[in-house]
């Protein structure tokens, strides 16, 4: 499924439950943005959510992080596939093996199969994060070591941060896809991420799409903040 519009922005749904999700959903624009679902709106709500914003015309990714055996994780993927979900993420680091076994599996789908992603280095961490995992190695390096190998499993893409996004067009080229969450305005509380880029640098430093969720689902008016976005990024 692809939105003819291809919205850059995809909204993060991070609420406890689909009420609130949907109070928001129902004032959104499919020609706008894209929606996220994760695990907690998942794991309360489940397909039926993810089928109903679907209804609604949004293109849903579903966002689960699948980091399991070949097996499992492959199979979780075909189930996202079959829920006719636009895009869905595994982690990188459950390594070659795995990510192939998820392409191969999607290969039945044919050209509308979901795009297939891989999680490199969580948006949430430093290089102490990193160090406390025992990888000495930079964000960017670890980044760039598993943007390789995700390419090389066939992937589509990687999230990551902006900030390794002029890296990894460079190293990658620019059909591979890059997610980039760790989404700040200038205004916006960092939170608990900390490899944040505004929307404009975010573009402009080649990210594809742009994940938000508490700029726009925590503010005052997350219309409001929403369209905001959506002018600032227009035409970039
Ligand atoms: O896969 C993701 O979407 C993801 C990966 C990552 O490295 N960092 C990250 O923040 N995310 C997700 O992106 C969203 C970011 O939300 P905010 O920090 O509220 O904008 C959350 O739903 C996270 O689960």
């Amino acid at each position: 499924m692809q939105n003819q519009n291809d919205p850059k922005i995809i909204v993060a749904l991070d609420f406890p439950s689909e009420t609130p999700a949907l109070e928001l959903v129902d004032k959104l624009d499919p020609a706008k943005c894209r929606l996220k679902v994760g695990k907690e709106l998942f794991t309360r709500s489940g397909p039926q959510l993810v089928e109903r914003l679907q209804k609604h015309g949004f293109d849903v990714f579903l966002d689960l992080k699948f980091h399991d055996i070949p097996n499992t994780t492959s199979a979780a993927v075909a189930a996202a596939a079959d829920l006719g979900v636009w895009m869905v993420n595994v982690h990188a680091s459950g390594g070659e093996k795995m990510m192939t076994a998820c392409r191969e599996r999607l290969e039945v789908f044919g050209p509308d199969r979901p795009l297939l992603i891989a999680v490199t280095v969580l948006t949430s961490m430093n290089a102490d994060d990193l160090a406390g995992i025992g990888i000495t190695d930079s964000p960017e390096a670890q980044v760039s070591r598993l943007a390789t190998l995700t390419k090389n499993c066939g992937l589509d893409g990687v999230v990551c941060s902006a900030q390794e996004a002029p890296k990894l067009k460079a190293e990658q080229g620019a059909d591979f896809q890059l997610i980039t969450p760790g989404i700040r305005p200038l205004t916006a509380d960092k939170g608990d991420q900390q490899r944040i880029m505004t929307p404009t640098d975010a573009l402009k430093a080649g990210s594809d799409y742009l994940v938000i969720g508490r700029p726009i689902t925590r503010a005052a008016d997350p219309l409001a903040a929403l369209e905001a976005i959506h002018a600032e990024v227009q035409g970039l």
